[in-house]
Order: structure tokens, then C-alpha cells, then sequence
């Protein structure tokens, strides 16, 4: 029987350790959903890039991977809603029907756990850095923050002018 699974994350930027879950996930579904969470949100400090952008950062990575088959992977935007206890539902109507979820926020695993839902905390992957907070910070600060990215998410940064985007929406919110 054929196996689906959910991975459900902001992607902030989609960054490696992102991507290391998707590989981890590839290893124990046949089909996996990449779900992405906020899909309203955008020119936020947490949210900055919009869940278009988002899409292609993920689905640009995954065609450059040569293990990753495009074929077993869906990309689905899903808005958040105002009724926490309703928001598995709103995801169950926007992706088909999986077995299990991957993910590591305690809030998002206690939703799904709360309705029987079989889920899986991947390994987190350098977690010291390997976060969308980090590197939305490292872009603030002028570091270096390429690096932990897969290399078309670099290149789409780039040429939305996201670095600026982030700096600008910083500078809003301190006034
Ligand atoms: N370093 C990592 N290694 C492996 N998986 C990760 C890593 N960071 C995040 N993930 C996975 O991605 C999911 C979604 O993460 P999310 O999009 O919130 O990224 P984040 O880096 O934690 O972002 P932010 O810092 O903006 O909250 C997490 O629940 C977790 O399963
Ligand atoms: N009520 C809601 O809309 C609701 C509840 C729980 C999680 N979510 C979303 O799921 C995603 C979880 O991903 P993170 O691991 O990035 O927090 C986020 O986009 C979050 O907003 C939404």
C-alpha cells in the first residue's frame, strides 16, 4: 500500500535542514506533501517572502537534488485560520489523505496528535544555525548567511531583491 506523508513548516527561507527532512521523509513515504504553513503571510519580520516565492525556493531545491524524485512531492499552500482546533481540517481539505505527519513544532504536532494523527519528529540538522530565524537575522546583520541555503534559494533571494525586503521590513518594525 502506497504511504503519504505531510511535512508542514514555514520555510522562511527553505533552508538545509529543511531539506534534510524532506530527504529523511522521502525515506519513509511514497508520496510527501510539503505544506506551506502562513501561505497569507508575507513582508513580516517572521514572514517575509510570499508563499509564491516560498514555492519555488522549495520546488527549485528539490529539482537540483539529483536523489530527490519531483514525482513523489507535492507543494500545497495552506492560509492559517483563525479557530486553532479547526486548522488540521483546513489542511485536510487542501492536500489528499496522508498516514503521517513530520514536523517538530510543539504546537503543530500537538494539533494533529490531538485527533490520533500519526506523527514523526525528523532530526533536527545544525540546528544551531541550520534556522529560518537565523538566517533572516545573518541577512539583517550583513553576515554571511548563503551558506545555509540550497544554492537556488540563494539565487532566488537575489533576484527578488529579498535581502533589501528583509532589511526594510526590520527597519518598519522598530518604528
Ligand atoms: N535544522 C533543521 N534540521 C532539520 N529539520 C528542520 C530544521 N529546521 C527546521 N526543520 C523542520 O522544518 C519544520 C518547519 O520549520 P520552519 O519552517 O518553522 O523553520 P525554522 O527554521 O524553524 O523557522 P523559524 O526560525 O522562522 O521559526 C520544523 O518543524 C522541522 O521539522
Ligand atoms: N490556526 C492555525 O492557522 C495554525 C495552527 C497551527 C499551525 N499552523 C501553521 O503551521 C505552520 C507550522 O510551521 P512552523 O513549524 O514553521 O511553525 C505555520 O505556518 C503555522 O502558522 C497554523
Amino acid at each position: 500500500m502506497s504511504t503519504t506523508g505531510l511535512f508542514v513548516g514555514r520555510f522562511q527561507p527553505f533552508h538545509k535542514g529543511h531539506l534534510a527532512t524532506v530527504k529523511f521523509a522521502l525515506g519513509k513515504v511514497d508520496l510527501l506533501v510539503i505544506v506551506v504553513g502562513s501561505a497569507q503571510k508575507s513582508h513580516e519580520p517572521r514572514n517575509p517572502f510570499t508563499a509564491g516565492e516560498r514555492i519555488r525556493m522549495v520546488k527549485e531545491s528539490l529539482d537540483s537534488e539529483k536523489e530527490v524524485d519531483a514525482d513523489r512531492i507535492l507543494i500545497i499552500p495552506v492560509p492559517d485560520v483563525d479557530v486553532h482546533s479547526l486548522w488540521t481540517r483546513h489542511v485536510d481539505m487542501l492536500v489528499p489523505k496522508y498516514d503521517v505527519v513530520f514536523a517538530n513544532d510543539p504546537f503543530t504536532l500537538m494539533l494533529f496528535r490531538e485527533r490520533g494523527i500519526k506523527t514523526i519528529e525528523a532530526p533536527l540538522v545544525d540546528r544551531s544555525e541550520m534556522r529560518a530565524t537565523e538566517i533572516r537575522n545573518r541577512m539583517i546583520t550583513g553576515s554571511k548567511w548563503e551558506g545555509l541555503v540550497p544554492a537556488p534559494v540563494a539565487r532566488i533571494i537575489k533576484e527578488i531583491n529579498g535581502v533589501e525586503r528583509v532589511k526594510a521590513i526590520a527597519e518598519r518594525s522598530h518604528h
